[in-house]
């Protein structure tokens, strides 16, 4: 199969392993669901043309293994009959269209072109075929990957299904290398400067590949694969929100005042243990008190669970119409501690790291800080201003690593910590409808500390 053997051939070893992981997924999926049960969502973008050809690959050696046996393996199985969902929008580029279409008819897929936005779309396409998983070119670059795995459940509020994301941990570089070495047909706005496309309203040309030429009256670009920096790759996107925040609270920009004149602010609590009645939040009536004492007006106070989603749509809709929206809660290194990555999906950007904020940790957290690089210190890009504070309160973080690997030993039990004073004793819950789990999950966290570094709790 001609993309297997140009990979094979290639000399590029980091491509190949992203290669062989990235058709392992594809085969796991096709070995998971039914074929009539999936669906590969193409728009002729350059990620979704890697994963087209990544699908003919991983369905060639598929088939492969049952049909190779009975030696029956014809030309037709080059192609990938898929199920290929397109949504066409009025606002679309004309190549994109056209590129989309034609790669339709080259490599037989069986597409379904949708006029309606992504979600009702999914609505209607569920209701009409069972559609379990999804085929996605998201790549973790992407604001919209935030949080997600290779295979990710849809999110809460969408239509079920699963979304398969082969190509995760493909890089700017990786997509071009893939697609130079296999010689594939890409989109031509590719060659005219386009890094990553959006529509005809909200894309140009990324400026980073413009050549200056003083005798030329039209800008001239070069092509994608020129871009030496895959972090700029949306430059040519418009930036959906060009807004700031902090941390902790993320100012509107917006003078939101009440008619009383003062300023409008709401508070979202993250925390499972609250909502499981575990934990107190007395932070958010501090908060109160002062903001009141300074003449702001608290509206609304929400709490909320650590679900990245959750967390994004309560941002999402505090922001436009509060002048602050304080964030409390779920700021930590826990897999559960999803504040951060929920901002970031509410502005549309990436988590990413930040030196400065690095910088800060290490001071704060010195040699406890472990690994290459600080995951707590991954903020939302573009949109973040640290606040110099004279203490940030950065909990368990070498508590967490265990936790983090009890809670892989342990799914059936939800673990959860938060501190109840600055100074206080780490609280660490369990809940689970196992008594006996919960005891041994207990005595392995106790046993992972010296004797005497925990002091028993309720069991209710
Ligand atoms: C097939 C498909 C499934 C999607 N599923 C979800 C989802 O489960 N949750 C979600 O927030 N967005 C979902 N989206 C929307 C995407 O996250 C994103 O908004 C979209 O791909 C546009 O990306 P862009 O803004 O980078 O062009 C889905 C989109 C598609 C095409
Ligand atoms: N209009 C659409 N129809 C079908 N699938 C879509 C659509 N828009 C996005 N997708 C899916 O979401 C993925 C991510 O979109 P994204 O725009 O980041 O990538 P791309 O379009 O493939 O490449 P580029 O970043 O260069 O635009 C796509 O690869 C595709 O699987
Ligand atoms: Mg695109």
């Amino acid at each position: 199969m001609e993309i297997d053997r140009a990979v094979g051939e290639s000399s590029d070893r980091r491509l190949q392993t992203k290669y062989r992981n990235a058709v392992y997924v594809i085969q796991r999926a096709f070995a998971l669901y039914e074929f009539e049960q999936v669906a590969f969502s193409f728009n002729g973008g350059k990620d979704s043309t890697v994963l087209l050809h990544l699908l003919r690959a991983g369905y060639y050696l598929h088939k492969g293994k049952s049909e190779c046996f009975q030696g029956n393996l014809s030309d037709s199985m080059l192609n990938c009959p898929i199920r290929t969902i397109y949504f066409e929008s009025p606002s679309a580029f004309p190549e994109i269209n056209s590129f989309t279409y034609e790669t339709a008819t080259v490599y037989n897929l069986q597409l379904e072109t949708i006029r309606l936005d992504f979600k009702s779309g999914l609505e209607a396409l569920l209701r009409e075929k069972p559609t379990k998983a999804i085929f996605l070119g998201t790549r973790i670059g992407d604001p919209n990957a935030v949080g997600q795995e290779q295979f990710s459940p849809s999110s809460i509020g969408w239509p079920p299904f699963m979304r398969v994301n082969p190509i995760l941990d493909w890089s700017y570089r990786d997509v071009w290398a893939f697609i130079l070495t296999c010689k594939v047909k890409y989109c031509s706005l590719y060659d005219q400067g386009y890094t990553s496309i959006g529509s005809i309203y909200d894309t140009v040309p990324n400026a980073l590949l413009s050549i200056v030429d003083s005798s030329s009256t039209t800008e001239i670009f070069k092509p994608a694969y020129m871009l030496s920096d895959g972090r700029s790759e949306r430059a040519g996107r418009m930036k959906k929100l060009p807004l700031k925040c902090d941390t902790a609270c993320l100012n509107n920009g917006v003078t939101n005042v009440s008619q009383s004149g003062s300023f409008i602010a709401s508070i979202i609590v993250v925390g499972d243990e609250i909502l499981f009645g575990t934990a107190e939040d007395k932070l958010s009536a501090v908060l109160c008190k002062k903001l009141n004492a300074i003449g702001w007006q608290v509206t609304r106070m929400t709490v909320v669970q650590n679900d990245i989603d959750c967390v994004a749509a309560q941002v999402e809709q505090q922001k436009s119409t509060n002048y602050m929206v304080f964030l409390l809660g779920g700021l930590g290194p826990m897999h559960s501690d999803v504040s951060l990555a929920g901002v970031a999906k509410a502005f549309g950007v990436r988590l990413a790291p930040d030196e400065e904020f690095e910088e800060y940790l290490r001071l704060l957290i010195g040699k406890h800080c472990t690994g290459d690089r600080n995951e707590m210190a991954l903020l939302p890009e573009g949109i973040t201003e640290l606040m110099q504070h004279s203490k940030l309160p950065v909990p368990l973080v070498e508590t967490a690593q265990t936790i983090s690997k009890l809670c892989l030993e342990f799914p059936d039990i939800y673990i959860g910590c938060q501190r109840k004073s600055r100074v206080g004793p780490l609280v660490i819950t369990f809940v689970g409808k196992d008594k006996t789990r919960i005891e041994l999950a207990a005595e392995k966290l106790s046993n992972s500390f010296p004797a005497g570094a925990f002091s028993g709790g309720d069991c209710g």
